[in-house]
């Protein structure tokens, strides 16, 4: 589902990575750990198409992202991605389930009964109708996750989707990614610095300025 091949990228002078190799199967659960700065949320915007890497190649379902342009680009994340960021960018002005109901919205694919199994799966039931000026850190978090998975992409890219939550609700939201993995053969690549999440994952790699290893 995600190929990197010899991923390359600087800024400026500073090198963050270079020859990075990455092959994530469909239907895997990849943990990717790394000390702070190292480029883990720099690697994931790369392989979203969000910034452009240097060197090398990402490959998603088989396509060369620098093969297209940015329409192309676009179209791909809506079908293919699901990309839960770090800081969330929950729309202000759409309702919690609106939110979540963004990504089938965007493919004509409207899902209501999807969406109140999401906002279930991560307990946020009887909170569709809020706004997001009206949850928790933690809430807003869970939000982001239902909505990255919404669509059932090909490829979730996930960037410390437990951080601000507690063991429990964190133990929950692992589990709704992993249970999304195993039902639609998601490739699924989780950046955390939690060893309990990285438990979880089917395979846990670490980023060093050497590149991506068995960690
Ligand atoms: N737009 C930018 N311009 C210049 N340098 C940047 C830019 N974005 C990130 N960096 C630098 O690139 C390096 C990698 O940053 P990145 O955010 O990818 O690290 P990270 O591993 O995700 O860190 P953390 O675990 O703290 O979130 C850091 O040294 C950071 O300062």
């Amino acid at each position: 589902m995600l190929q990197l091949n010899s991923l390359g990228k600087r800024y400026g002078d500073t090198p963050v990575f270079h020859d990075l190799n990455l092959h994530l199967p469909r239907g895997e659960f990849v943990a990717l750990l790394g000390e702070s700065g190292v480029g883990k949320s720099t690697l994931l915007n790369c392989i979203a198409g969000l910034d452009r890497a240097d060197t090398g190649r990402v490959l998603i379902a088989g396509t060369d992202l620098a093969t297209l342009g940015e329409d192309g680009c676009a179209r791909l994340r809506r079908e293919q991605l699901g990309f839960v960021f770090q800081a969330f960018h929950v729309l202000p002005h759409l309702t919690v389930a609106e939110n979540v109901s963004l990504p089938l919205r965007l493919l004509g694919r409207s899902d209501a009964a999807r969406v109140n199994t999401l906002l279930a799966a991560v307990g946020l039931q009887g909170l569709g109708d809020r706004l997001p000026a009206q949850l928790s850190g933690g809430q807003l978090q869970r939000v982001a996750i239902a909505r990255a998975v919404a669509h059932a992409p090909g490829l979730i890219l996930a960037d410390e989707p437990t951080g601000n939550l507690d063991p429990d609700t964190a133990t929950r939201v692992l589990d709704l990614l992993r249970n999304e993995v195993r039902a639609t053969g998601a490739a699924c690549l989780l950046v955390t610095h939690s060893q309990a999440a990285a438990a979880r994952a089917d395979r846990v790699l670490r980023l060093t300025p050497a590149g991506v290893q068995p960690a």
